[in-house]
């Protein structure tokens, strides 16, 4: 980590040299640095050095790094723990693999590769999405300061307190969610959606201040899961949610890991 921590500002480093030495060359020139309304596109980090020095913002190269870490870690590693739980949950019930494949081939055909056009139509898939993201939320759950004193449900919590949701208790509520450890995809049908509070299922927190990224991150799962399902055969020795004994670290993992095998799709 600490390796990647220095590699990560050596690259800003150099990344802000060139920024200033192409900014400084535009200006003689007249030209706009970054081709503005042309093809090519900034990086994440481009914009963030542009952005800072035009605000007036001048972040420093550690907090320049410590906003590239946060994408990082809160958008891969959440994306990849939830396509692995998901694929555990497919080998687990093959009937629903099956109806996954099935889509994504109708979808795609014998060898197209996933294009952004088709993710809308991979709508059970989203389905097993939601329903993995119901069960194995990856953050335990999100916390709040309390700015002033606040009444909730009789309970009165004090202002400076900090409030916290346990996102997977309200996930496996089976007030909320009748028989909460049964893996059922249709529990996201639109229908049954509208029968439920819309905080019921909030993986990706609520208010103001939730996640910036769901609609990025069920792209991302939804390419990753249809293009593995499609090539592979997936079983696992799991036999039921149950047995998958969970382990808090910065985010929820199997303690047994994810105990997928794979095989090869003669198709494939
Ligand atoms: C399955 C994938 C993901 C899950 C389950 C997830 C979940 C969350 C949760 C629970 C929070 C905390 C929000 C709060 O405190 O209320 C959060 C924050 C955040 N997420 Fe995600 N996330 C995912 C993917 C992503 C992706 C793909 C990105 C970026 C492209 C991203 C960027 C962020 C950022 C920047 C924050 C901090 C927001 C803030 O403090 O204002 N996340 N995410």
């Amino acid at each position: 980590m600490l390796q990647t921590r220095s590699f990560s500002l050596q690259v800003i480093k150099e990344k802000r040299l060139d920024y200033q030495k192409k900014l400084a060359e535009s200006k003689e020139e007249h030209q706009s640095f970054y081709e503005e309304g042309s093809v090519k596109r900034k990086t994440f980090l481009d914009q963030l050095i542009e952005s800072s020095d035009k605000t007036g913002a001048n972040l420093t190269d550690v907090e320049l790094r410590d906003e590239v870490d946060t994408f990082m870690i809160a958008g891969s590693d959440t994306t990849a723990s939830i396509v692995s739980f998901a694929l555990v949950m497919l080998a687990m019930f093959p009937e629903m693999q099956d109806k996954v494949y099935e889509e994504v081939s109708e979808v795609l055909g014998s060898d197209k590769p996933v294009e952004w056009t088709d993710l809308g139509k991979f709508v059970y898939l989203e389905r097993v999405l939601k329903e993995t993201l119901r069960l194995f939320p990856v953050g335990i759950g999100v916390a709040r300061s309390v700015s002033k004193e606040l009444e909730l449900d009789g309970y009165i919590l004090p202002a400076g307190s900090t409030a916290v949701v346990i996102t997977l208790a309200l996930h496996r509520d089976p007030e909320v969610w009748p028989d909460p450890l049964r893996f059922d995809p249709d529990r996201f049908l639109p229908e049954e959606v509208s029968k439920r509070h819309p905080y019921s299922w909030i993986p990706f927190s609520g208010g103001p201040r939730n996640c910036i990224g769901p609609k990025y991150a069920m792209m991302a799962m939804k390419a990753l899961t249809a293009t593995v399902v499609r090539q592979y055969k997936l079983s696992t020795t799991y036999k039921k949610v149950e047995d998958i004994k969970l382990q808090f670290d910065v985010a929820i993992r199997p303690v047994h890991g994810y105990k997928i095998s794979m095989e090869l799709r003669s198709s494939a």
